[in-house]
């Protein structure tokens, strides 16, 4: 049964396992598991006291195995659905004693082939019993390489020893015998000998104590598919009953939205003799107490991790709609050299937010370039260079009180059917005794926002007039918008252009796709701006502009700012700028940062040739551990008239903190941040992004070898832009602490036609 429904989430991490001992009546094993509310045992599959050594033909194979049951006391579909196997925990493939070492391997085997032939879909490995373990490792490795798609998870503990103010490691580690231990480092071996193969992956014990956060937070980058939690790892609330610490709940939260599973292990520890008395009927009456099965010992441990998965938050809408996208490897567009289709389009249009920032910032370079006093008189000429669709023309028109046709329309009817079923606007704001003309008003809501932008003329009273906004908005919010959307998440976003900027506005939409020209035309004749908004269909780099523009908005922006080769274009457009004029954005800056990302190396690695890892990815990163904070790394600035190029070229020096480990290196992820205008930027550096929006997902830059940085290594690294006549290119590489060939070298394998 589901530790719970929470909206979206359609993750393994659903399902919560118990581990057992080993049982030969498993049908009797898996029913008491599966009735007391778990998902899935994780059992072991052969007697524990098995020794191939030990069988009367020497372990030649023509004795039977002493399995806990075969494919016909379970069948396939309830072995693969229900059953982790346990691989036996005494087998040690790097025991010095060669008979030990033969029989674990032979068993290691067996074992294997037994829970293939049962298709399970994963089978447990046991620790390794020391650091060194080639042989376990190699052992495993043949079995990857020619085993079906069975998984092989390698338990290790979740466990790190800190260095003590002496330089010695703190003892509280089973596997440390007092020297520096840190599993991550084990499992990292285990999987270089394995060549990061993709079946590979890991299962981690939680103790009591808990590593750093720096040292735990690498793991998200690996392929945790369980988390064991001992019983006695759970603490004791006031009235008797298991729970975790703080530090605990956190981590198995996390775990819940990395899609891991949980699986309990141990005995009853905590005793709730209250609880048996609550399972029996109120009447004692014995025909019901046959039918009622026994409490599963391990049941309040059960319910604490239920409790735990059900008080999470529902994913937010647009995380939902993104949950496909997460370590989803995708070419990052090339809007310069293709062109793009409506579709693609309408999904930038839904951002809100980044219009909503836009807005703001034409509203601030129009009152800073027109003083009030000129305001009717003077027009400013505006120009959006890359003018898609028009969503920026609108932006820039609502700015100014140019309300559209279509919105002035549609925010009646919105009003009208929707939201007040029986009350027109106007009326409801003269029952709230407000005496202000509604100039104009557009009204824009998807799943996520309602976004009411409204202009009023002689707002003496503007905020109760906000105030009546929010009211409406608490109002609609959250089934009369739209019965069919779930509204859990829906909050609004006001833009309140009422300080009324109005002013006079002559507008140029520069667009170089034809298709996207087309529509603009349409656009512009629905709404009725034919005196305001001429289209140009031509690329912004060679259109001999008819006069100079005070203010030019571009969106022209990668997930790394540049990568879309907004600097050459508009460098090209600067020529029809003012020389005082205005350009929004007016700087973009690229950052990265190093990153563990087992998922997305293996998935570059599956393409099996070189280009695919000298290529950058856009991606939604989620399984990632992100080892560093951000630096930055190129900076533009428009206008530019200091005829400097747009080569770059940056070395950084990230340190990863001490307490985090060593770390494995899988590449950079990437990130922009853009001033628009003065204080209103848009970007995705994380320390910085800006909240609720999502046209941008991380850029992702691979290493072609995963890079081994030891604890307290400082890792170099080399960024360069490069470009030619007809394309722009980055090249990347390490220096330090070993050091990378350059990858991409002359653009051969990825770069930005020009
Ligand atoms: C990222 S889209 C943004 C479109 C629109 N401004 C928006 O926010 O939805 C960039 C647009 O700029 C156009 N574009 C790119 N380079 C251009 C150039 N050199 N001249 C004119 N348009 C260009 C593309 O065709 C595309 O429509």
């Amino acid at each position: 049964m589901p530790l719970g429904q929470r909206p979206g989430d359609k993750s393994e991490s659903r399902y919560c396992g118990v581990e057992t001992e080993f049982h030969d009546d498993m049908p009797h094993l898996l029913t008491e598991s599966l009735s007391g509310g778990f998902d899935f045992i994780v059992a072991p599959l052969i007697d524990p006291s098995y020794r191939p050594s030990c069988m009367t033909n020497g372990g030649s194979g023509s004795s039977v195995l002493p399995v806990a049951a075969s494919d016909l006391i379970l069948s396939p579909s309830q072995w693969s659905s229900h059953v982790v196997g346990k691989i036996s925990s005494w087998i040690d493939l790097d025991s010095d004693d060669e008979k030990v070492r033969l029989d674990s391997e032979i068993t290691l085997k067996q074992e294997i082939a037994w829970a293939s032939h049962l298709s399970l879909q994963a089978c447990i490995l046991p620790p390794p019993r020391r650091a060194s373990c080639g042989n376990y490792a190699k052992c495993v490795n043949q079995i990857l390489q020619s085993t079906n798609n069975m998984q092989l998870w390698l338990r290790v503990p979740l466990q790190k020893s800190e260095p003590m103010d002496d330089g010695s490691a703190n003892a509280n580690s089973d596997f440390s015998g007092g020297s520096m231990f840190d599993s991550w480092e084990w499992w990292n071996s285990f999987r270089l000998l394995c060549e990061h193969h993709s079946q590979l992956c890991v299962v981690l014990d939680i103790l009591s104590s808990l590593p750093s956060n720096n040292s735990v937070g690498r793991w998200f980058g690996e392929p945790v598919r369980a988390a064991v939690i001992y019983t006695n790892s759970f603490l004791t609330n006031a009235r008797g009953y298991p729970c975790l610490s703080k530090r605990h709940q956190k981590l198995i939260t996390e775990f819940f939205n990395h899609s891991v599973q949980i699986v309990i292990s141990g005995s009853l520890l905590h005793d709730i003799s209250g609880e048996s008395i609550k399972a029996l009927p109120a009447n004692d009456d014995d025909s019901h107490l046959e039918v009622i099965p026994p409490r599963h010992a391990l049941r309040p441990y059960l319910d604490y991790v239920a409790y735990l998965y059900q008080r999470m938050d529902p994913l937010p809408e647009q995380e939902r709609f993104e949950l496909g996208y997460r370590d989803f490897l995708q070419s990052p567009l090339q809007p310069l050299m293709d062109n793009l289709e409506a579709q693609t389009y309408e999904t930038f249009e839904k951002d809100i937010v980044k219009y909503s920032q836009y807005q703001r910032a034409v509203c601030k370079a129009l009152i800073d370039r027109v003083p009030d006093e000129n305001a009717s008189t003077k027009i400013t000429v505006l120009m959006v260079v890359g003018a898609g669709r028009g969503p920026l023309v609108r932006a820039s028109l609502q700015e100014t009180g140019h309300i559209s046709k279509t919105a002035f329309d549609s925010v009646y009817h919105v009003v009208r059917l929707v939201i007040l079923p029986s009350l027109e606007f106007s009326e409801y704001t003269t029952r709230f005794g407000m005496h202000c003309v509604l100039h104009s008003i557009s009204f824009y809501y998807n799943s996520n926002y309602i976004l009411v932008s409204f202009i009023v003329k002689h707002a003496r009273k503007l905020a109760l007039l906000k105030t009546a906004l929010y009211l409406i908005i608490d109002l609609c919010r959250p089934a009369k918008l739209n019965a069919s959307t779930s509204f859990c998440n829906c909050y609004a976003v006001f833009c309140f252009a009422a300080e009324e900027t109005a002013r006079k506005l002559k507008v140029y939409a520069v667009e170089k796709n034809p298709n996207a020209v087309i529509t603009l035309h349409s656009l512009v004749k629905l709404e009725g701006w034919e005196d305001i908004v001429t289209i140009i269909s031509s690329d912004m780099r060679c259109w001999n502009a008819p006069e100079k523009a005070d203010i030019l908005v571009s969106e022209l922006l990668g997930s790394f700012g540049d990568n879309e080769l907004s600097p050459e274009c508009l460098d090209g457009a600067q020529r029809f700028l003012k020389a005082d004029g205005i350009s929004i954005p007016s700087s973009y800056t690229s950052f990265i940062q190093p990153v563990t990302a087992t998922k997305l190396y293996n998935d570059v690695k599956s393409h099996k040739d070189l280009a695919h890892f000298e290529t950058a990815y856009v991606v939604k990163l989620h399984r990632v551990a992100r080892l560093a904070p951000c630096q930055p790394v190129f900076t533009f600035t428009h206008p530019e008239y200091s005829k400097k190029s747009n080569e770059r070229y940056k070395k950084l020096c990230f340190e990863i903190p001490s307490d985090s480990g060593s770390a494995v290196v899988h590449g950079f992820a990437g990130y922009f941040d853009a001033t628009l205008y003065k204080d209103v930027h848009l970007g995705i550096e994380p320390s910085t992004a800006t909240p609720n929006m999502f046209s941008w997902f991380p850029i992702f830059f691979p290493l072609r070898t995963p890079l081994f940085v030891a604890t307290g290594s400082p890792l170099e690294v080399h960024f360069w832009r490069c470009s030619s006549t007809s394309k722009v290119w980055y090249e990347w590489c390490v220096t330090s602490p070993t050091t990378s060939p350059v990858h991409n070298s002359n653009g051969r394998s990825y770069w930005v036609g020009l």
